[in-house]
């Protein structure tokens, strides 16, 4: 589904991704895992052509990504970004109709998606009038991923998408979205830090240090035979009290 090939950035003299290569089948839930700085958003910005590449090629069903404009690539790409990512002056109802109105469907069947997409996230339709500053966090979350998957994108990029909630909130909201038949028959590739978040979701997980991948493979796979120290030391997050 996803296809990239020795992709590089550079930054001035900086490289943030250097020579990375994978392949994302269709429905898969790949994460990008890795600490601040080692290259896993500029990675996921450049499927969607918010960045452009330094070298090295991305393809989305067999298409180049720089052959398609980057406006019409994203609205056919999901993306989902911390807190949601709302315009502040779009309601619930126009953030969720944004891109099927872009792409000309019927006011009736654009109602419909809307009502569809609310029962299924679990939000009331009573703040369909509302805007994102009047919303709680998993609010604005639920809505935000509602606008990603409005036209069924066949495929979803998130960076960090719960990482504004708190711990609590974030388990639930995470469990519950993934619970969704509509999301797993789309190939998403999930950006985090969090390391039980990455093995709570992935089918593969992509481990990033310095702008390349260290390790990449199902959960199971880095925690039972970890490629290196890093990656054990990176996966062993179990919380220990510092002794004084
Ligand atoms: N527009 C930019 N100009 C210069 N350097 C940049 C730019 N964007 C990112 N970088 C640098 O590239 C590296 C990778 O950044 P990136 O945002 O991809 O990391 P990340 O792994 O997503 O980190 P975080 O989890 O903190 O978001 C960092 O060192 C960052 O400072």
């Amino acid at each position: 589904m996803i296809d990239i090939q020795h992709l590089t950035k550079r930054f001035a003299s900086h490289t943030a991704v250097d020579d990375v290569s994978l392949a994302i089948g269709q429905g898969e839930t790949l994460v990008l895992l890795g600490t601040s700085g080692c290259g896993k958003t500029t990675t996921l910005k450049m499927i969607n052509r918010l960045i452009e590449p330094t070298s090295g090629s991305i393809s989305v069903d067999g298409i180049d990504v720089v052959k398609q404009a980057g406006p019409e690539l994203r609205r056919r790409i999901g993306y989902v970004i911390q807190d949601g990512g709302l315009f502040p002056h779009y309601s619930v109802a126009q953030a969720i109709a944004t891109v099927p109105k872009l792409l000309g469907w019927e006011p009736a069947a654009i109602q419909e998606r809307i009502h569809e997409l609310m029962a299924k996230l679990q939000l009331p339709e009573t703040i369909l009038n509302r805007y994102p500053a009047e919303l709680s966090g998993g609010q604005r979350q639920r809505v935000g991923l509602a606008r990603a998957l409005a036209i069924k994108p066949p495929v979803v990029l998130m960076d960090e998408p719960f990482g504004a909630l708190d711990p609590f909130t974030r388990r639930h909201v995470r469990r519950e979205l993934f619970g969704l038949n509509e999301l797993r028959e789309t190939t998403v590739v999930l950006v985090t830090h969090d390391v039980s978040e990455a093995i709570e979701l992935a089918d593969r997980i992509a481990l990033m240090d310095k702008g390349r991948i260290v390790q990449i493979g199902p959960p199971d796979e880095l925690l039972n035979q970890p490629a290196n120290d890093f990656v054990r030391d990176f996966l062993d997050d179990q919380p220990q009290r510092i002794s004084r």
